[in-house]
């Protein structure tokens, strides 16, 4: 019998996150039995949008099973700018709440960068303030996104030293593109970002050993644009009509990544799977990086959340 061609082997990032929610959740316990500091995050929504309010509902149960203080504040989409300031405020100055997350997309009439920046860098556990940005640049602690924290985990454990890979990251978005070619520069790889004018987007590709797909287009990054046992981390969540047309009739939907799995788990060494894959450390990263702001806040050095 022929050998069958190796498929990709899955980084099973349900698991992962499971147990670095396990890690933050003791590591959580040890702060408050000896600082006497209880970490407390703060989600605030605006608005009805459908799946805004499924990540909330996850982040407010995880934050909670991890016994850590969960505060989900749920506003009308009829909330003004200067309203939801207000609350900010009120949570910047709460020393109870340690992490505060505005869930994006915001209604259109508010100003989200407005917003993000009104948020005290120190508590700003989605690293989304300027400061944080500014801080993640130069190479200084801070806060920082939590789907390229989480999908950096994955590849550490994964590929152990990333030091002269060659990078490839198709997307240039405040919230995962370009933190995450800062957190591959800063472990020395060779680092592209690729965007919607990039010339023969395909041929660049299959330069890298690590290709992460960050562009929000269902399925767009076909299996011969991956370089033979390149490792692939697919960032998109896409929602597309259900495969079976009567169920597509009635309007139900699948989630989808930017990368063709059927093709691309042929070719690659290893890959992410949508869903299951780096969606679900984004909010086990937000836990780590409440328990973070909690360490900083009473000037003790956070415990290692990787072993
Ligand atoms: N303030 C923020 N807003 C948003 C962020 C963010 O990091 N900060 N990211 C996304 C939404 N998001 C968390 O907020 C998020 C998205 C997806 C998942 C996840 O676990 N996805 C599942 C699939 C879920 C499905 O079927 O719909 C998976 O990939 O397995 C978690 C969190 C935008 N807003």
């Amino acid at each position: 019998m022929a050998d069958e061609p190796a498929r990709a082997s899955l980084i099973d990032g349900k698991a992962f996150s499971q147990t670095l929610v396990e890690r933050v959740a003791a590591a959580a316990a040890r702060l408050e039995a000896t600082h006497g500091v209880k970490p407390g995050l703060a989600v605030v929504i605006v608005g009805e949008d459908p799946a805004s309010q499924i990540y909330v509902r996850n982040k407010g149960e995880t934050t909670q099973k991890a016994g850590m203080r969960s505060d989900t504040h749920r506003l009308p989409d009829t909330t003004t700018q200067e309203e939801l300031l207000a609350l900010i405020a009120a949570l910047n100055a709460d020393a109870g709440i340690h992490g505060i997350l505005v869930q994006l997309p915001l209604p259109k009439h508010i100003d989200s960068a407005a917003v993000l920046d009104a948020i005290d860098p120190d508590k700003d556990v989605d690293g989304f303030h300027v400061v944080n940005v500014g801080r993640l640049a130069v190479g200084l602690p801070g806060m920082i996104p939590c789907t390229p924290l989480g999908s950096l985990m994955m590849l550490k454990d994964q590929l152990g030293d990333l030091s002269g890979l060659n990078a490839v990251i198709v997307g240039r978005s405040n919230i995962v593109g370009k933190p995450m070619a800062q957190l591959l520069l800063g472990e020395s790889c060779t680092v592209t970002i690729a965007h919607s004018r990039t010339r023969d987007l395909p041929a660049l590709c299959r330069t890298a050993d690590i290709l992460v797909a960050a562009v929000g287009r269902p399925e767009m990054i076909k299996g011969d644009w991956i370089k033979p046992g390149a490792t692939v981390i697919d960032v998109g969540i896409n929602r597309v009509p259900s495969k079976d047309p009567v169920k597509a009739a009635e309007g139900k939907t699948r989630v989808v990544g930017d990368v063709d799995f059927a093709e691309a788990v042929e070719v690659a060494g290893r890959i992410t799977p949508v869903p299951g894959g780096v969606g679900p450390m984004t909010i086990a990263c937000l836990l780590a990086n409440t328990y973070t702001a909690a360490c900083r806040s009473v000037g003790v050095t956070p415990d290692d959340l990787n072993s």
